[in-house]
């Protein structure tokens, strides 16, 4: 699969989100970080935001839900215009039947994994899902280092994927730059969410062709062996 770019808008200019989404046009998603200061102790945005921001830009809403209960609120981001919607699985009571909710009401279901939290207990929920994102800092706030010890658990959820035959996508978010995409894309990853490397750039829509260029170079040489 083509590696697919979702600049993060924790990075952009609140104060101007509309242009901030538009800024990034040609990338494949437009990643919405939704925190509820209690799941993580920062808090941003909800569904009105998401549904204002479905109409400025068409670039399709990637909503990474950092909140407690997503049971009860996930369903609201697909209504408010989400194509995808990830809930972590540290805080879902029902992860099997929430991933099948949102997939019924139209978007693409997924689950994220915090650093401390294994991939493999989850081995059997993954053809659940469209995509399992895989956190590579501590969820919470933009610009912090990339976790390099989250590389081996990239790979065997990459090796669990494959093993299972499945076409669910594999996402990296937090810390993605110029100078750690590639290690993502070679360790199996093929969704990259990049807030500050994006939209600290000078031209963000380039920035967001670069890291595809760079993700996708290094997946073809990794798969030439
Ligand atoms: O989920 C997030 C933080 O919880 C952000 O999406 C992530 O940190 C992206 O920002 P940056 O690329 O600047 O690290």
């Amino acid at each position: 699969m083509p590696a697919q770019i979702s600049p993060s808008i924790l990075a952009a200019d609140f104060a101007r989100l509309a242009d901030e989404a538009r800024a990034v046009d040609g990338a494949d998603w437009l990643h919405v970080d939704v925190m509820d200061n209690h799941f993580v102790p920062n808090l941003t945005l909800g569904t009105p935001v998401v549904e204002a921001l479905s109409r400025a830009t068409g670039t399709p809403l990637d909503c990474h839900l950092m909140i407690e209960d997503p049971d009860r609120w996930a369903p609201q981001y697909v209504e408010a215009g989400a194509g995808s919607v990830t809930f972590h699985v540290e805080a879902a009571a029902a992860p099997v039947r929430l991933a099948r909710e949102i997939r019924a009401k139209g978007a693409r279901a997924s689950m994220a994994l915090k650093p401390g939290t294994p991939v493999e207990p989850y081995e059997d929920l993954l053809p659940e899902l469209d995509m399992l994102l895989v956190m590579t800092v501590e969820p919470g706030f933009g610009g912090q280092a990339f976790l390099d010890i989250m590389l081996p658990k990239i790979r065997r959820t990459r090796q669990l994927i494959d093993k299972h035959g499945l076409e669910m996508w594999l996402q990296v978010d937090g810390g993605v730059s110029a100078d750690t995409v590639e290690r993502c894309a070679e360790a199996g990853a093929d969704v990259f969410v990049a807030g500050s490397a994006v939209y600290g750039a000078d031209d963000p829509a380039a920035a967001v062709r670069a890291l595809r260029t760079q993700a996708e170079e290094a997946a073809r040489r990794t798969s030439a062996g």
